[in-house]
């Protein structure tokens, strides 16, 4: 296969080189910088001075899409959709990570992106990248808006417990936290090191972009009609997501009818661990592994449910579940390319 990846600087890009690199269906890969055109990417990522030397060269959708299978946008919301307008009806699929074209509704995009949407047709073709809960819709797909790494975790978490019904009329709220390449690789004051080191920050609370998102993929996905209340944190690490949900139902809940029942949603699924024995997990077990691992508590106090899911965020949250779906839309199997173990410690 032939790959294209747009904004290969970034590290959404280079986390896509490191797993396409390796992946055995994969032939060529092309990386394409609208700022570093002509640098070869270990100038830039020292780390890859002893990988074959990739060239960066300048992004130009009309000259892109005809020879490449699958293209790759690791780009910014309002970057992303101009240039998947430019390359739609290629041969080309294309594979956006980033909030684009996640939300079907024009103004809900723009209330929460403060930015003009992407055109309608685009919005309503491209589909939505969970891919364990939408897999079949992926296969067909020349669009795919690969999920937000806050509502990866979350929905995932969650999915099990709407599809049952379990979250009608429940009060449902997330409590995340995320590494610092959440933000990306620019420098910003917010994942500058002396004010993330020793600090935990709580940023976006009921504002953050993916909240809506959550809200829509829980109805379409799972059929629950549900206002979310999330809070978003800062944490001292640079990889990792952990999703902490706390569902209080309207009806009364036991052990063995959760464990049943997030056993039946993942028991097939390669990336989808759930941990039977009351364990909830860390963020490390899933460190630069494209596996989501999930661990349920039920407090018999309260009645309430507690539901912990942990990414990375670079990987299931982005990079490794694009190639997820690449997989998907090419008919090979999920984890091609994508099943190395989580690194640990
Ligand atoms: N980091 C994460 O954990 C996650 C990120 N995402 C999404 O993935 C996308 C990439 O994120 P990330 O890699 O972290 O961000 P980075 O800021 O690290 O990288 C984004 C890249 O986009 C490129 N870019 C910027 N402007 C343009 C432009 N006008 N035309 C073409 N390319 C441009 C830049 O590369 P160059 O200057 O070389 O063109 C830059 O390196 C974003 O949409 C982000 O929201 C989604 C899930 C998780
Ligand atoms: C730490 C940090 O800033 N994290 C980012 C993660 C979002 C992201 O990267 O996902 P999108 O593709 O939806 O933009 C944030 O909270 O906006």
């Amino acid at each position: 296969m032939n790959i294209a990846i747009v904004g290969a600087t970034g590290y959404g890009g280079v986390e896509l080189l490191r797993l396409l690199n390796q992946h055995y269906k994969v032939e060529n890969i092309t990386l394409y910088s609208s700022s570093q055109e002509g640098t070869a990417m270990h100038e830039l990522y020292p780390h890859l001075a002893s990988f074959p030397t990739y060239q960066l060269e300048a992004v130009t959708p009309e000259k892109m899409g005809e020879a490449h299978d699958v293209i790759f946008l690791s780009t910014p919301p309002g970057v992303s959709a101009e240039l998947t307008v430019k390359l739609l009806n290629k041969r080309a699929k294309v594979i956006d990570l980033s909030g684009d074209l996640r939300l079907e509704n024009q103004s809900v995009y723009e209330t929460w992106y403060k930015r003009t949407a992407a055109p309608d047709a685009l919005r309503q073709q491209a589909v939505y990248g969970l891919t364990e809960w939408n897999a079949l819709s992926i296969q067909s797909a020349n669009v795919v808006a690969n999920p937000g790494c806050y509502p990866t975790a979350s929905l995932l978490g969650l999915l099990p417990l709407a599809n049952e019904g379990i979250l009608d009329g429940a009060s449902v709220i997330i409590d995340a936290k995320t590494g610092t390449t959440g933000a990306g690789r620019s420098p910003s004051a917010v994942t500058h090191f002396s004010e993330t080191n020793e600090n935990l920050k709580a940023y976006g609370v009921n504002t953050h972009k993916h909240l809506p998102e959550m809200e829509e993929h829980l109805h379409k996905l799972g059929g629950a009609d549900q206002k979310l209340t999330f809070t978003p944190h800062l944490a001292p690490m640079a990889r990792g997501i952990m999703a902490t949900m706390y569902v209080q139902p309207s009806q009364e809940l036991n052990r063995k009818d959760i464990d049943e029942l997030y056993q039946a949603a993942y028991q097939n699924e390669p990336f989808v661990h759930v941990h039977q024995d009351g364990r909830v997990p860390s963020t490390k077990e899933t460190y630069a592994s494209n596996m989501c691992m999930i661990g349920t508590a039920l407090d018999e106090r309260t009645g309430r449910l507690t539901v912990v899911s942990v990414i990375d965020n670079l990987v299931k949250g982005a990079a490794g579940q694009a190639i997820q779906n690449m997989n998907v839309m090419f008919g090979f199997s999920q984890n091609t390319g994508i099943q190395q173990a989580p690194v640990f410690p």
